[in-house]
């Protein structure tokens, strides 16, 4: 029942609404004036979510407008949970939606009719989808909601903002819709992992600055006088991905009615602040923000105090450090001057200490507690996914060196570690938060079936291990081939030859895929089932509270 009405509409409140209303009429216009197809589609998009937000405020204000949310109820925070269920179904669906989409384009790269001659359909467009798809949408989603939840929890109090964090998690999702119908029109500024055009990259930057905002507004608003460890991580993945976000696409529209842009950077210098912003974007995107889960998550589920709090607080100022010197390694034998390749390989080989560090922290965490991973298969999972942190960080600095990078660039080798980084280590510490975050969540004592979650651990590792071993092998393969030579100097092999050779290796990755796919359905049956039937807690379910007492 509305009862008292507020006069005016908060400051807040009257923002976002101009600010969207502002937005919905500048989609319209230019929807009216474009040349561009694809443009005007997104505008109208556009347009619609705008309208809908704005139309959301006034009737949110109309239905309880000045009636203060209460920051604590009998004492507890309240904590503001909404955003971070739909982050976590986001998460869900966006996930089984890009492992798809994966599925499809390694099984394009086995049979290749399987492109069905569509542009809509080819390898070139579907395979920036999967990447945004599996990265942004489903990893997005994952760091939005866990650190939405981190943040408040470790800082026993409730995010700021009424519609803010709202609007941060609804407009992200709005940006994936935008990029990713924008690569099946074939709207992409052809820059890896940075594929949307200047308007997308304008509105992300727009809600990236809020999500800022909000976080760094719920650690100001703390009852707990220490700052947790994973708020740092979360927070460093924050700032880092704003200002590579901001340099990496600087670019200057043709015109505001068309999508098409050109970027300020040229030759080798944009090279290089590409692949710096590509590196980091693993370092801090698929590496920091995974780690303030990790943080946060494997002391909680194994009721163990991180390993090593002083380790924890040296590896992160050297992991920051470290990385943002590394991308080079992704330009050895180009344009680039020796010297900053060499550069990039040194930093890349420092790398592994501060990341073992990390794995050493987490694994260790379960000292005394060992028992636990016969026993629970999400704890199961989440160490596993450690394993492979640590897998692939041993294994990026050796193909940093020059040497083992003339073989590996170009090849399958390199699609086989991001894959161990990606499906081992991003893919299972986000399935094992969210089996701890959907119940939490619901107040429910358990995720539905454990069992379940046993089967998609054993399902996707089998899937995850055909994955990455198929591709070390059509690597090396692929990389010999091309750099063998016979008596009098030709080459060994054409090319269609190692293509041919790579068939079954990429059959088997197909499998792979299947495999892991099918994991993720089971996960998705099961979570949906722990809220629909999942046994409800007698106290509340989630933990409370800092994680570990502060040295
Ligand atoms: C069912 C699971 C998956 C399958 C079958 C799959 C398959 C593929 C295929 C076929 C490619 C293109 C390889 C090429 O161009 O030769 C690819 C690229 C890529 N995938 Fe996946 N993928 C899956 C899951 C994931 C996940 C979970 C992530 C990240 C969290 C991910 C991140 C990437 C990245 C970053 C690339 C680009 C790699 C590069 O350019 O070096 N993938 N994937
Ligand atoms: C110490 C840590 C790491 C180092 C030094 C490292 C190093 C490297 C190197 C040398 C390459 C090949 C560059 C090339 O030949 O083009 C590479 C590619 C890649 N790595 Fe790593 N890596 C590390 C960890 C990780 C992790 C944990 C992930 C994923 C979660 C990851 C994701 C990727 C991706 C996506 C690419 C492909 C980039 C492209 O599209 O070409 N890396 N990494
Ligand atoms: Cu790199």
């Amino acid at each position: 029942m509305a009862q008292a009405k507020a006069k005016y509409l908060t400051m807040e409140e009257g923002f976002f609404a101009t600010f969207l209303i502002v937005l919905a009429f500048a989609c319209i216009i230019i929807a009216g004036k474009t040349y561009d197809q694809v443009m005007g589609f997104h505008t109208t998009i556009g347009a619609l979510f705008a309208a809908v937000g704005a139309f959301i405020i006034f009737k949110n204000y109309f239905n309880d407008g000045g009636i203060a949310i209460p920051q604590e109820i009998e004492g507890k925070p309240n904590y503001n949970l909404g955003p971070i269920k739909f982050g976590a179904w986001a998460a869900v669906f966006w996930g089984v939606a890009g492992f798809t989409v994966g599925l499809i384009i390694a099984l394009q790269l086995a049979y290749p009719v399987l492109n069905f001659d569509l542009p809509y359909t080819n390898f070139g467009r579907l395979r920036p989808l999967h990447t945004s798809a599996v990265i942004f949408a489903f990893g997005g989603n994952v760091l939005l909601a866990t650190s939405f939840y981190v943040v408040q929890r470790t800082s026993r109090a409730r995010m700021p903002g009424r519609i803010a964090p709202w609007f941060v998690i609804l407009g992200y999702n709005a940006f994936i819709v935008i990029a990713g119908t924008g690569y099946l029109f074939g709207a992409t500024q052809s820059k890896e992992y940075a594929e949307p055009e200047w308007y997308a990259d304008l509105w992300l930057t727009i809600v990236w600055v809020v999500y800022l905002l909000v976080f760094l507004g719920t650690l100001w608003k703390r009852k707990e006088p220490h700052i947790y460890v994973a708020n740092w991580f979360y927070l460093a993945f924050i700032v880092t991905i704003a200002m590579l976000h901001i340099v990496n696409n600087l670019t200057i529209p043709v015109s505001v009615f068309g999508t098409k842009s050109y970027i300020v950077w040229s030759g080798v210098q944009d090279a290089m602040v590409q692949w710096w912003y590509g590196h980091n974007a693993v370092g801090f995107f698929l590496t920091a923000g995974f780690l303030a889960i990790m943080y946060y998550f494997i002391p909680k589920r194994a009721e163990r105090p991180v390993y090593s709090y002083r380790l924890s607080i040296i590896h992160f100022w050297a992991l920051i450090f470290l990385y943002i010197w590394a991308g080079p390694h992704h330009l050895h034998y180009t344009a680039l001057p020796q010297w900053a390749s060499t550069l990039g390989a040194t930093f890349s080989i420092m790398l592994w200490m501060p990341s073992w560090g990390g794995m050493i922290n987490g694994l260790m965490t379960l000292s005394g507690a060992w028992d636990k991973l016969r026993t629970d298969p999400v704890l199961r999972m989440m160490v596993v996914s450690v394993a492979f942190y640590g897998m692939s960080t041993f294994e990026g600095p050796l193909m940093s060196l020059r040497s083992v990078n003339s073989l590996s660039h170009y090849t399958d080798w390199t699609i086989g570690h991001v894959h161990s980084g990606a499906l081992g280590w991003v893919g299972y510490v986000s399935f094992g938060a969210l089996y701890c975050l959907i119940p939490w969540l619901w107040n429910k004592k358990q995720v539905y079936s454990l069992k379940l979650v046993n089967w998609h651990f054993w399902i996707s590792t089998i899937g995850i291990v055909l994955y990455i071993t198929a591709m070390w092998v059509s690597g090396i393969m692929q990389g010999l081939m091309w750099r063998a030579y016979d008596q009098l100097g030709f080459l060994e092999y054409s090319f269609i030859e190692t293509v041919e050779a790579m068939h079954p290796f990429y059959v088997i990755r197909a499998l792979g895929g299947v495999l892991f796919v099918a994991g993720s359905l089971i996960m998705a049956y099961n979570l949906i089932m722990t809220v629909r039937r999942g046994e409800a807690a007698e106290i509340e379910a989630a933990p409370s509270g800092a994680v570990a007492p502060a040295e």
